[in-house]
């Protein structure tokens, strides 16, 4: 499936996600003229914020709003993990104060993952919670980190141990921000899409291993119908699940399949490995897990290396890191006391828990994922 297609600006795709207040998450091309009516029209202030790297698209929609009559106002943050910190916080919550914003008013973040989790954060604790749209710039965030509503930001000790649930009030998924893109970039999004097809929507998995090459140019890519359709599936999959639990008391879990092994890295990383990219090598050590459970087949973990190093995604890790990331996993959101928990899968679209694993399994399965042959003798039980 190759076919092209220049999408009009009327045929944008929509999903609703249900809750106290459903939102609409709107997928399609040229999109930000519909910003205004996802704000309403008791709101007079709204803060934009995003960084460098979107300054341009940023500045295109505080004109937009102050034509549209707004009191709109940027804030340009830390490019990345860099925003996501208690400082960049206190800035963004400094100029809403300035600004007198009042409870009607709004905040608009504009870029990745981590500039949506950011200004999410930002309208959710400003007087107790003001309303946010996201406008989500990058793969990842369109199909993930903007839409559900957890926003948060990161401490010393470990990734988003800081955040609060506060849904958005629309998502604008605009496909053509991503043709500017970096490769790595774009497929590191890729693989949260990858993991909606394994956690729940098997067709994604096929559609993502019949569209390698194309999936692989992000031009290209945010051109066609495959996107589109990826894009519109992943949104669906995890609308579904956050329409059901929006405060994870449960299934919502499913979400962070490979990300307590994928956040432990970002954390050893210091944040310089893409969020992605560590989730790729984390549903890696999950599948890997689960087999060594017996819970599942050779062909399911295969089909994970398979997929994600056909996308130039990462499938190993250094293999002298144990203690750390076990230090990093154990403050996994997902961990209970002194019991680690684990998504794991037992087929595609069947997921399951694994409470508290014996610690010689845990370390078979990083002995999996080990670059080198010193994982196993590295680690002390
Ligand atoms: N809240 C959630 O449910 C949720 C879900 C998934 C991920 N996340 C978070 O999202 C973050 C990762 O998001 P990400 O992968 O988007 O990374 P990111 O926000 O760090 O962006 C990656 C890079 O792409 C650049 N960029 C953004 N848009 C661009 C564009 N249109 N063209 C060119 N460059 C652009 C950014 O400036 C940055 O350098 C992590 O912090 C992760 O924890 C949150
Ligand atoms: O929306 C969710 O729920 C997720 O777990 C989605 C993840 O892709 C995302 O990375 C999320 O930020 C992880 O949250 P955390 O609760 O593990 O910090
Ligand atoms: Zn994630």
């Amino acid at each position: 499936m190759t076919d092209h297609l220049d999408q009009q600006p009327n045929e944008s795709r929509r999903v609703t996600v249900s809750g106290e207040r459903p939102y609409d998450v709107v997928i399609g091309r040229h999109l930000l003229g519909e910003l205004p009516g996802l704000l309403g029209t008791n709101v007079r202030r709204v803060l934009v914020v995003h960084p460098a790297a979107l300054a341009t698209t940023a500045d295109t929609i505080l004109e937009d709003l102050r034509a549209a009559g707004y009191d709109a106002f940027g804030a340009e943050v830390p490019d990345a993990e860099e925003a996501k910190t208690a400082q960049v916080a206190a800035f963004c919550w400094g100029v809403l104060g300035q600004a007198d914003f009042t409870r009607t008013d709004a905040v608009v973040a504009v870029g990745g993952g981590a500039t949506t989790d950011l200004g999410g954060f930002v309208a959710a604790t400003w007087l107790r919670g003001i309303q946010v749209v996201q406008v989500p710039t990058t793969v990842l965030a369109m199909v993930d980190a903007a839409v559900g509503g957890k926003t948060g930001i990161n401490t010393a000790e470990g990734k988003n141990l800081v955040g609060a649930f506060h849904p958005p009030a629309g998502v604008l998924c605009d496909l053509a921000s991503l043709e500017s893109m970096a490769p790595f970039d774009f497929v590191a999004g890729l693989a949260e899409i990858v993991k909606a097809g394994f956690i729940a929507d098997p067709r994604i998995l096929e559609l993502v291993e019949a569209n390698v090459d194309l999936l692989k140019d992000p031009a290209a890519a945010a051109r066609s119908d495959v996107l589109l359709e990826l894009v519109e599936r992943a949104v669906v999959v995890k609308a579904k699940v956050v329409g059901e639990d929006l405060k994870e008391a449960g299934l919502r879990e499913i979400l962070n399949y490979g990300h307590t092994f994928g956040h432990a890295i970002e954390h050893v990383e210091r944040y310089q490995w893409r969020h992605g990219a560590a989730v790729s090598v984390g549903m890696v050590f999950a599948a890997e897990l689960a087999r060594l459970a017996g819970r599942l087949s050779d062909e399911v973990v295969a089909r994970h290396r398979s997929i994600l190093t056909s996308l130039g995604l990462p499938t190993t890790y250094r293999g002298d890191r144990w203690e750390r990331l076990l230090t990093a996993m154990r403050r996994d959101k997902k961990t209970r006391g002194d019991v680690l928990r684990f998504v794991v899968l037992e087929d595609v679209g069947r997921t399951a828990r694994l409470e508290g694993p014996d610690p010689t399994l845990l370390v078979a399965a990083y002995a999996e994922v080990a670059e080198g042959a010193t994982a196993s003798s590295a680690v002390a039980l």
